[in-house]
C-alpha cells in the first residue's frame, strides 16, 4: 500500500511509523527462542527486592516492562545490577525500602499494581505515574486496600487512577482487606507479593463477581511459597500470607509462553511447524493452556522433551472459548479466529477493556478494518469468517495488538502495522525474531 490517501482511508493519521508485515510464502519450519516471562521476571524482581539477602535472576526478560520494574526498584533503594560474569543475568541486592522517589510505570500493569504495596513499606511518600494509556487503567481497588491498611493515598487526578502518591511505613501494619479483583488479578497479586513484609502479614479477600487470570494469582502464590513464605489459599477467593522473611533465591526465568503464542499461531494460520524450546513440563503461566486451545483450532501440538512443536495446515477452525484464565492471549487467538473457518466466541474477558487499551474495542475495530466480522459482547467477542484484505492495523500502544497485525499479515497481502516497536513492552526484538522465523522456513 502506498500513498497517504489510501493510508488515511484506513484510519492511519500518519504520525507513527508503519511496518509492512512479511507474508509467509511457504509453510513454516522454524525454531524460535522466546525471551523470558514478563510475569515471572517482575514477580522475581519484587520478591528478590524484599528478600533477606542478595539474589539472582537467570535469563530474565529485558524489555520495557521489566526494565521499568528494575528502574523503579532502584529508586526504592534496591540494587538491581547486571552480573559481569553472566551477561544477561540480574543480581538483586535488597535494602530497606526507601521512599521519596517517583516511579514511572510506563504502561506496565505489573509495575503499577505490584509496587504501590511495596512503596507502603517506606516511611517517605512515593509518587506513581505512567504513559497516557496507563492513566486510564484501573487502580482503585489497590488504592482502597492500601488506605484500609492505614496508608495515605493521594490521587492527583481522577480518583482510582494514576497519578497518585502512597505514604506508608509504620502506620501500615497489615491485616485483612477486601478487594474487588474483577478488573484485574494484579490487584490481588500485588498485595500478596508484599504481604509477608507487613508486621501482621496480609489476608486478601476477593469480593467481586468474577476473578480473571486465576493462573496469574496461582503464579504469585507459587513464587511466594518457593521463597519460603507461608500462603494459605485453602478458601477460594481468600489468600492469607503469613508475616516472615522472604528467602533470597537464584532463579531461572521460564520463556514467556504468552509471547510464544504469535509464533506458534503463525504455524496455525500459515501452515507448517513452529517449535519453541524451553517449554516447561509444568507451569503457572496461562500460556500453558495454548497447546489445548490450538489443538481445538485444528493444530497438532507435540511436547518432545522441552520443545513444543505446533503444526498447522493453514486452515484453522473457530471455537467457543472461555479465556478468563488467559485473557492476555486473547488478541492472538482473535487473529487466528479472524482467519478461521466458522464462528469463534471468546468469553470471560470483560476485563480486557482495562488492559493496555480497550482490547475488545480495538480487536473489533481492527478486524472490521481488515474486512472481517467481529462483534463485542458484554464479556468478549464474536468473530465470524470473512475474506480479509490489506489495511493499516492500528496498535494503540499495545504490544499484543501489534503482534495481532503481524499474524494477520502473514497470510493477508499488504497488511501494515502501525508502531510495531510497541512490541518492546514485552519482547526486545519482535521483528528480528519474526523475520528469522520466516527466513529459516
Ligand atoms: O500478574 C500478571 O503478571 C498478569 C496478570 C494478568 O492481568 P489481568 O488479570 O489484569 O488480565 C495478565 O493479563 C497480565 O498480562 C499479566
Ligand atoms: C495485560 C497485559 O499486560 P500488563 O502486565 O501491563 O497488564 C499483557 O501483557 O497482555
Amino acid at each position: 500500500m502506498t500513498g497517504t490517501d489510501t493510508l488515511a482511508s484506513h484510519g492511519y493519521d500518519g504520525t507513527l511509523p508503519l511496518w509492512s508485515a512479511p507474508q509467509a510464502d511457504r509453510p513454516l519450519d522454524a525454531t524460535v527462542e522466546v525471551p523470558g516471562s514478563k510475569s515471572l521476571t517482575n514477580r522475581y524482581l519484587v520478591l528478590a527486592a524484599l528478600a533477606d539477602g542478595p539474589g539472582r535472576l537467570r535469563s530474565p526478560l529485558r524489555s520495557r516492562d521489566s526494565l521499568l520494574m528494575a528502574q523503579a526498584l532502584r529508586g526504592l533503594g534496591i540494587g538491581v545490577a547486571d552480573d559481569p560474569e553472566r551477561p544477561g543475568d540480574w543480581l538483586v541486592t535488597p535494602g530497606p525500602v526507601r521512599g521519596g522517589t517517583d516511579i514511572d510505570c510506563g504502561l506496565a500493569g505489573t509495575v503499577m499494581r505490584f509496587l504501590p504495596p511495596v512503596a507502603a513499606l517506606a516511611e517517605e511518600p512515593v509518587r506513581f505515574d505512567g504513559d497516557p494509556g496507563a492513566r486510564v487503567r484501573p487502580m482503585g481497588p489497590v488504592l482502597t486496600a492500601l488506605r484500609d491498611l492505614g496508608a495515605e493515598v493521594v490521587e492527583e487526578g481522577e480518583p482510582g487512577f494514576l497519578p497518585f502518591r502512597v505514604r506508608g511505613g509504620e502506620r501500615v501494619r497489615g491485616g485483612e482487606v477486601e478487594v474487588d479483583a474483577s478488573g484485574s488479578s494484579q490487584f490481588v497479586s500485588g498485595l500478596l507479593l508484599a504481604g509477608a513484609r507487613f508486621p501482621a502479614g496480609l489476608t486478601v479477600r476477593h469480593v467481586g463477581a468474577t476473578l480473571p487470570s486465576l493462573p496469574h494469582i496461582e503464579m504469585t502464590v507459587a513464587t511466594l511459597r518457593d521463597a519460603g513464605v507461608e500462603v494459605d489459599d485453602s478458601r477460594p477467593g481468600t489468600w492469607r500470607v503469613s508475616p516472615g522473611p522472604i528467602a533470597a533465591r537464584d532463579v531461572r526465568v521460564e520463556p514467556d509462553l504468552s509471547n510464544a503464542a504469535p509464533f506458534l499461531c503463525a504455524a496455525v494460520v500459515a501452515g507448517g511447524t513452529v517449535r519453541v524450546p524451553g517449554w516447561p513440563a509444568r507451569t503457572t503461566q496461562p500460556g500453558g493452556l495454548l497447546p489445548g486451545i490450538l489443538e481445538r483450532m485444528g493444530a497438532t501440538c507435540v511436547l518432545d522433551g522441552d520443545v513444543l512443536s505446533v503444526t498447522g495446515n493453514g486452515r484453522p477452525v473457530g471455537l467457543d472459548l472461555d479465556l478468563s484464565a488467559a485473557g492476555e492471549i486473547a488478541p492472538t487467538i482473535a487473529a487466528v479466529a479472524a482467519l478461521a473457518e466458522g464462528r469463534t466466541v471468546l468469553r470471560g474477558i470483560a476485563h480486557l477493556r482495562g488492559h493496555e487499551t480497550d482490547r475488545l474495542a480495538a480487536l473489533r475495530t481492527e478486524i472490521t478494518r481488515l474486512g472481517g466480522r467481529a462483534q463485542e459482547t458484554a464479556d468478549g467477542l464474536i468473530i465470524d469468517p470473512a475474506p480479509l484484505y490489506a489495511a493499516v492495523v492500528r496498535s494503540y500502544a499495545d504490544h499484543r495488538m501489534a503482534t495481532f497485525g503481524a499474524l494477520i499479515g502473514l497470510v493477508v497481502p499488504g497488511v501494515q502495522v502501525e508502531d510495531i516497536a510497541t512490541t518492546s513492552k514485552t519482547i526486545p526484538d519482535f521483528t528480528g525474531l519474526w523475520d528469522a522465523m520466516l527466513v529459516r522456513s
